[in-house]
Protein backbone atom coordinates (compact mmCIF):
# COMPACT_ATOMS: atom_id res chain seq x y z
CA UNK A 1 0.00 0.00 0.00
CA UNK A 2 1.16 3.44 -0.80
CA UNK A 3 -0.47 6.74 0.77
CA UNK A 4 -0.85 9.40 -1.59
CA UNK A 5 -2.20 12.72 -1.21
CA UNK A 6 -4.78 13.31 -3.35
CA UNK A 7 -6.84 16.54 -3.57
CA UNK A 8 -11.07 15.70 -3.30
CA UNK A 9 -11.85 18.24 -6.59
CA UNK A 10 -9.60 15.40 -8.75
CA UNK A 11 -11.80 12.87 -7.82
CA UNK A 12 -15.93 12.49 -8.31
CA UNK A 13 -16.16 11.35 -4.70
CA UNK A 14 -15.30 14.70 -2.07
CA UNK A 15 -14.61 14.70 1.05
CA UNK A 16 -17.13 17.02 2.78
CA UNK A 17 -16.08 19.41 5.84
CA UNK A 18 -18.23 22.01 5.28
CA UNK A 19 -21.45 20.82 6.92
CA UNK A 20 -23.34 20.23 10.24
CA UNK A 21 -22.88 16.70 11.21
CA UNK A 22 -26.21 15.84 12.92
CA UNK A 23 -29.16 15.33 10.19
CA UNK A 24 -31.78 16.40 13.16
CA UNK A 25 -33.23 18.14 10.87
CA UNK A 26 -33.17 16.50 7.72
CA UNK A 27 -35.86 18.75 5.91
CA UNK A 28 -32.95 21.17 6.49
CA UNK A 29 -32.36 23.59 3.49
CA UNK A 30 -29.97 21.29 2.16
CA UNK A 31 -26.78 22.59 0.83
CA UNK A 32 -24.07 21.15 -1.25
CA UNK A 33 -22.28 18.25 0.73
CA UNK A 34 -19.55 18.96 -1.56
CA UNK A 35 -19.54 22.78 -1.86
CA UNK A 36 -22.58 25.27 -0.14
CA UNK A 37 -23.40 27.89 -1.97
CA UNK A 38 -23.97 29.93 1.00
CA UNK A 39 -20.74 29.43 2.40
CA UNK A 40 -17.72 31.35 1.14
CA UNK A 41 -15.62 29.26 -1.42
CA UNK A 42 -13.11 27.58 1.29
CA UNK A 43 -9.58 26.05 -0.17
CA UNK A 44 -9.75 22.41 -0.96
CA UNK A 45 -8.66 20.19 1.87
CA UNK A 46 -5.97 17.69 1.40
CA UNK A 47 -7.06 14.12 2.15
CA UNK A 48 -4.57 11.32 2.61
CA UNK A 49 -5.47 8.30 1.47
CA UNK A 50 -4.07 5.01 1.39
CA UNK A 51 -4.42 3.27 -1.96
CA UNK A 52 -2.75 0.60 -4.08
CA UNK A 53 -0.63 2.28 -6.66
CA UNK A 54 -3.35 0.56 -9.46
CA UNK A 55 -6.71 1.46 -7.39
CA UNK A 56 -8.83 3.51 -7.61
CA UNK A 57 -8.31 6.46 -5.45
CA UNK A 58 -10.23 5.78 -2.11
CA UNK A 59 -10.84 7.66 0.58
CA UNK A 60 -10.08 5.87 3.68
CA UNK A 61 -10.80 7.50 7.40
CA UNK A 62 -9.17 5.60 10.29
CA UNK A 63 -11.06 2.64 12.13
CA UNK A 64 -13.12 5.06 14.98
CA UNK A 65 -12.11 8.37 12.67
CA UNK A 66 -11.72 10.95 14.94
CA UNK A 67 -14.31 14.14 13.82
CA UNK A 68 -15.74 11.58 11.29
CA UNK A 69 -19.07 13.13 11.97
CA UNK A 70 -17.65 16.18 10.11
CA UNK A 71 -16.78 14.17 6.83
CA UNK A 72 -19.08 13.16 4.26
CA UNK A 73 -19.04 12.04 0.73
CA UNK A 74 -21.12 12.51 -2.35
CA UNK A 75 -21.66 10.92 -5.71
CA UNK A 76 -21.80 12.75 -8.90
CA UNK A 77 -25.09 14.84 -9.50
CA UNK A 78 -25.92 13.71 -5.87
CA UNK A 79 -23.34 16.64 -4.52
CA UNK A 80 -25.44 19.26 -6.83
CA UNK A 81 -27.30 21.63 -4.49
CA UNK A 82 -30.69 21.96 -3.85
CA UNK A 83 -33.06 22.99 -0.95
CA UNK A 84 -35.73 20.89 0.04
CA UNK A 85 -37.67 23.69 1.95
CA UNK A 86 -37.91 25.91 -1.35
CA UNK A 87 -39.22 23.38 -3.54
CA UNK A 88 -42.82 23.77 -3.82
CA UNK A 89 -43.67 19.62 -3.90
CA UNK A 90 -41.11 19.10 -1.03
CA UNK A 91 -43.06 20.55 0.80
CA UNK A 92 -45.18 17.95 2.39
CA UNK A 93 -42.17 15.70 2.14
CA UNK A 94 -40.91 13.80 5.38
CA UNK A 95 -37.82 14.14 7.18
CA UNK A 96 -35.00 12.64 4.86
CA UNK A 97 -33.96 9.47 6.30
CA UNK A 98 -30.14 7.68 6.20
CA UNK A 99 -30.18 4.29 4.65
CA UNK A 100 -26.69 2.00 4.54
CA UNK A 101 -26.60 -0.87 2.25
CA UNK A 102 -23.50 -3.60 2.71
CA UNK A 103 -22.73 -5.39 -0.27
CA UNK A 104 -23.94 -2.55 -2.34
CA UNK A 105 -22.59 -3.48 -5.57
CA UNK A 106 -23.93 -7.56 -5.25
CA UNK A 107 -26.89 -8.92 -6.60
CA UNK A 108 -29.47 -8.44 -4.16
CA UNK A 109 -28.65 -4.80 -3.98
CA UNK A 110 -29.03 -3.97 -7.68
CA UNK A 111 -32.49 -4.72 -7.52
CA UNK A 112 -33.01 -3.20 -3.84
CA UNK A 113 -31.16 -0.46 -4.15
CA UNK A 114 -33.34 0.68 -6.99
CA UNK A 115 -36.85 -0.05 -5.00
CA UNK A 116 -35.47 2.02 -2.25
CA UNK A 117 -34.98 4.71 -4.15
CA UNK A 118 -38.18 4.48 -5.89
CA UNK A 119 -40.68 5.02 -3.01
CA UNK A 120 -42.23 1.90 -3.17
CA UNK A 121 -40.31 0.96 0.37
CA UNK A 122 -40.63 4.10 2.60
CA UNK A 123 -43.38 5.69 1.04
CA UNK A 124 -43.73 8.06 -1.64
CA UNK A 125 -43.56 11.25 0.60
CA UNK A 126 -39.82 10.18 2.34
CA UNK A 127 -36.79 11.31 0.57
CA UNK A 128 -34.07 9.13 1.44
CA UNK A 129 -30.04 8.91 1.38
CA UNK A 130 -28.03 5.78 -0.04
CA UNK A 131 -24.91 5.14 1.28
CA UNK A 132 -22.95 1.95 -0.13
CA UNK A 133 -20.59 0.08 1.38
CA UNK A 134 -18.15 -1.65 -0.43
CA UNK A 135 -14.45 -3.26 -0.64
CA UNK A 136 -11.37 -2.09 -2.69
CA UNK A 137 -12.29 -5.20 -4.34
CA UNK A 138 -15.46 -3.76 -5.48
CA UNK A 139 -14.91 -0.34 -5.88
CA UNK A 140 -15.67 0.28 -9.43
CA UNK A 141 -18.93 -1.75 -9.58
CA UNK A 142 -20.04 0.49 -6.80
CA UNK A 143 -19.58 3.49 -8.83
CA UNK A 144 -21.21 1.82 -11.86
CA UNK A 145 -24.47 1.08 -9.71
CA UNK A 146 -24.05 4.88 -8.17
CA UNK A 147 -24.00 5.72 -11.62
CA UNK A 148 -27.00 4.07 -12.29
CA UNK A 149 -28.57 5.72 -9.35
CA UNK A 150 -28.19 8.80 -11.48
CA UNK A 151 -29.40 8.18 -14.56
CA UNK A 152 -32.47 6.67 -13.03
CA UNK A 153 -33.53 9.97 -11.49
CA UNK A 154 -35.59 9.32 -8.65
CA UNK A 155 -37.04 12.47 -6.93
CA UNK A 156 -37.31 11.50 -3.68
CA UNK A 157 -33.41 9.72 -4.19
CA UNK A 158 -31.55 12.88 -2.30
CA UNK A 159 -28.10 11.81 -2.01
CA UNK A 160 -26.03 8.80 -2.40
CA UNK A 161 -22.47 8.51 -1.12
CA UNK A 162 -20.01 5.24 -1.68
CA UNK A 163 -17.47 4.31 0.32
CA UNK A 164 -15.26 1.29 2.04
CA UNK A 165 -15.05 2.60 5.24
CA UNK A 166 -18.17 1.53 7.45
CA UNK A 167 -17.42 3.85 10.61
CA UNK A 168 -17.71 6.24 7.48
CA UNK A 169 -20.80 4.85 5.64
CA UNK A 170 -22.69 3.85 8.98
CA UNK A 171 -22.82 7.87 10.25
CA UNK A 172 -26.33 8.42 11.59
CA UNK A 173 -27.79 5.84 9.56
CA UNK A 174 -31.52 5.35 10.68
CA UNK A 175 -31.61 1.73 8.59
CA UNK A 176 -28.97 -0.45 7.91
CA UNK A 177 -29.44 -3.15 5.39
CA UNK A 178 -25.83 -5.45 5.52
CA UNK A 179 -26.10 -8.09 2.51
CA UNK A 180 -22.20 -8.15 1.78
CA UNK A 181 -20.97 -11.03 2.56
CA UNK A 182 -18.70 -13.73 1.41
CA UNK A 183 -20.63 -16.58 -0.48
CA UNK A 184 -19.76 -20.55 1.12
CA UNK A 185 -17.05 -21.81 -1.92
CA UNK A 186 -16.22 -24.71 -2.95
CA UNK A 187 -14.51 -27.16 -0.20
CA UNK A 188 -15.06 -24.49 2.32
CA UNK A 189 -16.44 -25.58 5.84
CA UNK A 190 -19.41 -24.17 7.29
CA UNK A 191 -16.86 -22.94 10.78
CA UNK A 192 -14.69 -21.42 8.36
CA UNK A 193 -17.11 -19.07 6.89
CA UNK A 194 -19.02 -18.35 9.86
CA UNK A 195 -15.49 -16.71 11.51
CA UNK A 196 -14.60 -15.31 7.62
CA UNK A 197 -18.13 -13.48 7.46
CA UNK A 198 -18.20 -13.40 11.84
CA UNK A 199 -15.29 -10.89 11.15
CA UNK A 200 -17.18 -8.58 8.79
CA UNK A 201 -20.10 -8.48 11.14
CA UNK A 202 -18.53 -8.04 14.47
CA UNK A 203 -16.34 -5.17 12.11
CA UNK A 204 -19.81 -3.69 11.16
CA UNK A 205 -21.56 -3.59 14.25
CA UNK A 206 -18.07 -1.92 16.02
CA UNK A 207 -18.83 0.60 13.27
CA UNK A 208 -22.68 0.77 14.32
CA UNK A 209 -22.16 1.29 17.78
CA UNK A 210 -19.88 4.18 17.55
CA UNK A 211 -21.32 6.15 14.51
CA UNK A 212 -25.21 4.85 13.33
CA UNK A 213 -28.33 6.53 15.12
CA UNK A 214 -29.00 5.10 18.52
CA UNK A 215 -32.04 3.55 17.44
CA UNK A 216 -30.80 2.20 14.03
CA UNK A 217 -32.54 -1.08 12.77
CA UNK A 218 -30.84 -3.09 11.46
CA UNK A 219 -31.65 -5.99 8.90
CA UNK A 220 -28.60 -8.89 8.43
CA UNK A 221 -28.70 -10.75 4.94
CA UNK A 222 -25.33 -11.89 4.71
CA UNK A 223 -25.20 -15.87 5.50
CA UNK A 224 -25.25 -16.93 7.80
CA UNK A 225 -27.55 -14.38 8.62
CA UNK A 226 -28.73 -15.50 12.39
CA UNK A 227 -25.21 -15.71 13.89
CA UNK A 228 -23.92 -13.12 11.77
CA UNK A 229 -26.76 -10.62 13.11
CA UNK A 230 -25.84 -12.07 16.86
CA UNK A 231 -22.30 -11.17 16.34
CA UNK A 232 -23.19 -7.49 15.09
CA UNK A 233 -26.08 -6.88 17.74
CA UNK A 234 -22.58 -8.23 20.37
CA UNK A 235 -20.33 -5.66 18.70
CA UNK A 236 -22.70 -2.71 19.64
CA UNK A 237 -23.83 -3.21 22.72
CA UNK A 238 -24.80 1.16 22.62
CA UNK A 239 -27.99 -0.34 20.07
CA UNK A 240 -30.91 -2.11 21.20
CA UNK A 241 -30.72 -5.67 20.66
CA UNK A 242 -34.02 -5.89 19.72
CA UNK A 243 -32.95 -3.62 16.82
CA UNK A 244 -31.17 -6.33 14.71
CA UNK A 245 -33.20 -8.83 13.02
CA UNK A 246 -32.07 -11.94 10.61
CA UNK A 247 -33.85 -11.82 6.88
CA UNK A 248 -36.05 -14.86 7.14
CA UNK A 249 -38.62 -13.17 5.16
CA UNK A 250 -37.74 -14.72 1.96
CA UNK A 251 -38.96 -17.84 3.79
CA UNK A 252 -41.96 -17.24 4.92
CA UNK A 253 -42.57 -16.08 1.61
CA UNK A 254 -41.46 -19.25 0.10
CA UNK A 255 -43.52 -20.96 2.35
CA UNK A 256 -46.91 -18.94 1.76
CA UNK A 257 -46.11 -19.47 -1.86
CA UNK A 258 -46.00 -23.61 -1.27
CA UNK A 259 -49.33 -23.25 0.94
CA UNK A 260 -51.09 -21.44 -1.97
CA UNK A 261 -50.24 -23.90 -4.42
CA UNK A 262 -51.24 -26.65 -2.59
CA UNK A 263 -54.50 -25.38 -1.68
CA UNK A 264 -55.26 -23.82 -5.24
CA UNK A 265 -56.08 -20.32 -3.77
CA UNK A 266 -53.81 -16.80 -4.51
CA UNK A 267 -51.48 -16.32 -2.09
CA UNK A 268 -53.21 -13.26 -0.76
CA UNK A 269 -55.06 -15.42 1.31
CA UNK A 270 -52.40 -17.16 3.17
CA UNK A 271 -51.74 -15.42 6.91
CA UNK A 272 -50.30 -16.32 10.12
CA UNK A 273 -46.75 -18.36 8.81
CA UNK A 274 -44.27 -18.33 10.90
CA UNK A 275 -40.84 -19.53 10.16
CA UNK A 276 -39.08 -20.83 13.29
CA UNK A 277 -35.50 -20.66 13.83
CA UNK A 278 -32.37 -20.69 11.67
CA UNK A 279 -32.01 -19.24 8.15
CA UNK A 280 -31.19 -22.35 7.15
CA UNK A 281 -32.52 -26.07 6.26
CA UNK A 282 -32.88 -26.74 9.88
CA UNK A 283 -35.97 -23.52 9.85
CA UNK A 284 -39.68 -24.75 10.58
CA UNK A 285 -42.18 -23.21 8.46
CA UNK A 286 -45.12 -23.79 10.96
CA UNK A 287 -48.22 -25.04 9.03
CA UNK A 288 -50.11 -25.49 12.49
CA UNK A 289 -50.90 -21.66 13.55
CA UNK A 290 -50.92 -20.69 9.73
CA UNK A 291 -53.94 -19.76 7.77
CA UNK A 292 -55.51 -19.62 4.64
CA UNK A 293 -58.29 -17.32 3.91
CA UNK A 294 -58.85 -17.06 7.49
CA UNK A 295 -59.25 -20.76 8.25
CA UNK A 296 -56.26 -23.40 10.04
CA UNK A 297 -54.20 -24.14 6.99
CA UNK A 298 -54.62 -28.66 8.70
CA UNK A 299 -58.61 -27.85 7.85
CA UNK A 300 -57.94 -26.98 4.53
CA UNK A 301 -54.70 -28.94 3.91
CA UNK A 302 -55.65 -32.37 5.15
CA UNK A 303 -52.74 -34.00 3.62
CA UNK A 304 -50.34 -34.03 6.85
CA UNK A 305 -47.37 -36.19 5.63
CA UNK A 306 -47.52 -33.54 2.92
CA UNK A 307 -47.44 -30.80 5.43
CA UNK A 308 -44.49 -32.30 7.57
CA UNK A 309 -42.47 -34.03 4.87
CA UNK A 310 -43.27 -32.31 1.36
CA UNK A 311 -44.33 -28.61 2.34
CA UNK A 312 -41.52 -28.25 5.39
CA UNK A 313 -38.33 -29.78 3.23
CA UNK A 314 -39.84 -27.59 0.19
CA UNK A 315 -39.22 -24.46 2.07
CA UNK A 316 -35.92 -26.01 3.63
CA UNK A 317 -34.19 -26.15 0.33
CA UNK A 318 -36.02 -24.21 -1.94
CA UNK A 319 -33.09 -21.29 -2.04
CA UNK A 320 -30.91 -24.80 -3.31
CA UNK A 321 -33.61 -25.87 -5.87
CA UNK A 322 -33.28 -22.24 -7.41
CA UNK A 323 -29.33 -22.48 -7.50
CA UNK A 324 -29.19 -25.35 -9.28
CA UNK A 325 -31.85 -23.56 -11.71
CA UNK A 326 -30.95 -20.42 -12.24
CA UNK A 327 -27.08 -20.72 -11.45
CA UNK A 328 -27.36 -18.16 -9.10
CA UNK A 329 -29.17 -17.67 -5.26
CA UNK A 330 -32.03 -15.71 -5.62
CA UNK A 331 -31.01 -12.19 -5.75
CA UNK A 332 -34.53 -10.55 -6.98
CA UNK A 333 -36.84 -12.28 -4.46
CA UNK A 334 -34.32 -11.96 -1.43
CA UNK A 335 -34.96 -8.49 -2.19
CA UNK A 336 -38.31 -7.93 -2.22
CA UNK A 337 -38.84 -9.82 1.07
CA UNK A 338 -36.30 -7.45 2.43
CA UNK A 339 -38.67 -4.93 1.45
CA UNK A 340 -41.68 -6.58 3.30
CA UNK A 341 -39.32 -7.04 5.83
CA UNK A 342 -38.93 -3.06 6.15
CA UNK A 343 -42.49 -2.47 4.99
CA UNK A 344 -43.42 -5.06 8.05
CA UNK A 345 -41.92 -2.72 10.52
CA UNK A 346 -43.23 1.07 9.45
CA UNK A 347 -46.71 -0.30 8.73
CA UNK A 348 -48.83 -1.49 10.93
CA UNK A 349 -49.56 -5.48 11.25
CA UNK A 350 -53.02 -6.59 9.77
CA UNK A 351 -55.24 -7.35 13.07
CA UNK A 352 -54.57 -11.19 13.79
CA UNK A 353 -51.35 -11.39 11.36
CA UNK A 354 -47.76 -11.36 11.87
CA UNK A 355 -44.78 -11.67 10.42
CA UNK A 356 -41.68 -13.65 10.26
CA UNK A 357 -38.22 -12.38 11.62
CA UNK A 358 -34.88 -13.31 12.92
CA UNK A 359 -35.11 -11.68 16.45
CA UNK A 360 -32.64 -11.81 19.82
CA UNK A 361 -34.63 -14.43 22.05
CA UNK A 362 -34.44 -12.30 25.27
CA UNK A 363 -37.65 -12.67 27.10
CA UNK A 364 -39.01 -15.12 24.41
CA UNK A 365 -42.38 -16.40 25.79
CA UNK A 366 -41.68 -19.80 23.64
CA UNK A 367 -39.14 -21.31 26.02
CA UNK A 368 -36.65 -20.95 23.00
CA UNK A 369 -32.94 -20.32 24.50
CA UNK A 370 -31.69 -17.05 25.35
CA UNK A 371 -29.43 -15.21 23.50
CA UNK A 372 -29.39 -16.23 19.98
CA UNK A 373 -31.01 -14.83 16.89
CA UNK A 374 -34.38 -17.10 16.04
CA UNK A 375 -36.77 -16.38 13.88
CA UNK A 376 -40.24 -16.01 15.87
CA UNK A 377 -43.66 -14.86 15.09
CA UNK A 378 -43.67 -10.79 15.27
CA UNK A 379 -46.16 -7.66 15.60
CA UNK A 380 -45.37 -3.89 14.82
CA UNK A 381 -47.37 -0.83 15.22
CA UNK A 382 -45.85 0.45 12.70
CA UNK A 383 -43.43 2.54 14.40
CA UNK A 384 -40.12 0.09 13.26
CA UNK A 385 -40.36 -1.80 16.47
CA UNK A 386 -41.97 -5.19 16.74
CA UNK A 387 -43.93 -7.21 19.26
CA UNK A 388 -43.64 -11.21 19.62
CA UNK A 389 -46.97 -12.94 19.17
CA UNK A 390 -48.11 -14.42 22.21
CA UNK A 391 -51.28 -16.53 21.03
CA UNK A 392 -49.88 -19.42 18.92
CA UNK A 393 -49.85 -23.23 19.53
CA UNK A 394 -46.99 -25.26 19.58
CA UNK A 395 -47.15 -29.07 19.87
CA UNK A 396 -44.73 -31.84 20.12
CA UNK A 397 -43.91 -31.96 16.20
CA UNK A 398 -43.20 -27.97 15.99
CA UNK A 399 -41.17 -28.15 19.57
CA UNK A 400 -38.79 -31.21 18.27
CA UNK A 401 -38.28 -29.32 15.08
CA UNK A 402 -37.51 -26.11 17.02
CA UNK A 403 -34.91 -27.45 19.44
CA UNK A 404 -33.22 -28.68 16.66
CA UNK A 405 -32.68 -25.21 14.64
CA UNK A 406 -32.23 -24.20 18.51
CA UNK A 407 -29.45 -27.15 18.57
CA UNK A 408 -27.80 -25.63 15.60
CA UNK A 409 -27.77 -21.84 16.19
CA UNK A 410 -26.37 -22.44 19.62
CA UNK A 411 -23.44 -24.87 17.64
CA UNK A 412 -23.20 -21.98 15.41
CA UNK A 413 -22.94 -19.55 18.67
CA UNK A 414 -19.87 -21.93 20.40
CA UNK A 415 -17.76 -21.28 16.46
CA UNK A 416 -18.12 -17.42 16.68
CA UNK A 417 -17.24 -17.06 20.96
CA UNK A 418 -14.77 -15.07 20.06
CA UNK A 419 -16.42 -12.70 18.26
CA UNK A 420 -19.21 -12.02 20.49
CA UNK A 421 -16.51 -11.92 23.36
CA UNK A 422 -17.68 -14.93 25.22
CA UNK A 423 -13.92 -16.51 25.68
CA UNK A 424 -12.44 -19.00 22.94
CA UNK A 425 -14.59 -20.49 20.22
CA UNK A 426 -15.70 -24.52 20.21
CA UNK A 427 -17.17 -25.19 16.74
CA UNK A 428 -18.94 -28.70 16.77
CA UNK A 429 -21.60 -28.24 13.84
CA UNK A 430 -24.50 -30.84 13.43
CA UNK A 431 -23.41 -32.45 10.11
CA UNK A 432 -26.48 -31.65 8.35
CA UNK A 433 -26.04 -28.17 8.96
CA UNK A 434 -26.80 -26.01 5.55
CA UNK A 435 -27.40 -22.68 4.60
CA UNK A 436 -30.75 -22.88 2.35
CA UNK A 437 -28.80 -22.54 -0.79
CA UNK A 438 -26.54 -25.33 -0.21
CA UNK A 439 -27.63 -28.98 -1.13
N1 LIG B 1 -31.18 -14.26 4.32
C1 LIG B 1 -31.63 -14.59 3.13
O1 LIG B 1 -32.82 -14.85 2.96
C2 LIG B 1 -30.70 -14.67 1.97
C3 LIG B 1 -29.37 -14.38 2.13
N2 LIG B 1 -28.52 -14.42 1.06
C4 LIG B 1 -27.14 -14.06 1.32
O2 LIG B 1 -26.94 -12.70 0.96
C5 LIG B 1 -25.56 -12.48 0.70
C6 LIG B 1 -25.38 -11.66 -0.56
O3 LIG B 1 -25.91 -12.31 -1.66
P1 LIG B 1 -25.73 -11.71 -3.13
O4 LIG B 1 -26.02 -10.26 -3.17
O5 LIG B 1 -26.47 -12.59 -4.07
O6 LIG B 1 -24.19 -11.98 -3.33
P2 LIG B 1 -23.13 -11.29 -4.31
O7 LIG B 1 -22.01 -12.27 -4.38
O8 LIG B 1 -23.77 -10.82 -5.55
O9 LIG B 1 -22.68 -10.02 -3.48
C7 LIG B 1 -22.17 -10.19 -2.22
C8 LIG B 1 -21.30 -9.03 -1.85
O10 LIG B 1 -20.68 -9.39 -0.64
C9 LIG B 1 -19.48 -8.72 -0.57
N3 LIG B 1 -18.44 -9.39 0.20
C10 LIG B 1 -18.14 -9.06 1.45
N4 LIG B 1 -17.12 -9.77 1.89
C11 LIG B 1 -16.75 -10.59 0.90
C12 LIG B 1 -15.73 -11.56 0.79
N5 LIG B 1 -14.88 -11.84 1.80
N6 LIG B 1 -15.63 -12.22 -0.38
C13 LIG B 1 -16.47 -11.98 -1.40
N7 LIG B 1 -17.47 -11.05 -1.32
C14 LIG B 1 -17.60 -10.36 -0.19
C15 LIG B 1 -19.05 -8.40 -1.97
O11 LIG B 1 -18.97 -7.00 -2.00
P3 LIG B 1 -17.70 -6.21 -1.63
O12 LIG B 1 -16.61 -6.66 -2.52
O13 LIG B 1 -18.15 -4.83 -1.88
O14 LIG B 1 -17.43 -6.48 -0.19
C16 LIG B 1 -20.22 -8.78 -2.85
O15 LIG B 1 -20.59 -7.73 -3.72
C17 LIG B 1 -24.93 -13.87 0.68
O16 LIG B 1 -24.34 -14.10 1.95
C18 LIG B 1 -26.11 -14.81 0.51
O17 LIG B 1 -25.84 -16.09 1.02
C19 LIG B 1 -28.96 -14.71 -0.20
C20 LIG B 1 -30.28 -15.01 -0.41
C21 LIG B 1 -31.24 -15.06 0.67
O1 LIG C 1 -27.73 -19.97 0.72
C1 LIG C 1 -27.80 -18.92 0.04
O2 LIG C 1 -26.87 -18.16 -0.20
C2 LIG C 1 -29.13 -18.54 -0.50
C3 LIG C 1 -30.14 -18.37 0.54
O3 LIG C 1 -29.88 -18.04 1.69
C4 LIG C 1 -31.53 -18.60 0.16
O4 LIG C 1 -31.82 -18.74 -1.02
O5 LIG C 1 -32.38 -18.64 1.06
Amino acid sequence: MAVAEISPSSYAKTLHSDLSSKPSNPLRARTSRCRSAALPPRPAPTIRCSVAPNQVQTLVSPAVPTGAASKRECFGVFCTTYDLKADEKTKSWKSLINIAVSGAAGMISNHLLFKLASGEVFGPDQPITLKLLGSERSFQALEGVAMELEDSLYPLLREVSIGINPYEVFQDVEWALLIGAKPRGPGMERAGLLDINGQIFAEQGKALNAVASRNVKVIVVGNPCNTNALICLKNAPNIPAKNFHALTRLDENRAKCQLALKAGVFYDRVSNVTIWGNHSTTQVPDFLNAKINGIPVKEVIKDTKWLEKDFTENVQKRGGVLIQKWGRSSAASTAVSVVDAIRSLIIPTPEGDWFSSGVYTNGNPYGIAEDIVFSMPCRSDGNGDYELVKDVVIDDYLRGRIKKSEAELLAEKRCVAHLTGEGNAYCDLPEDTMLPGEQ
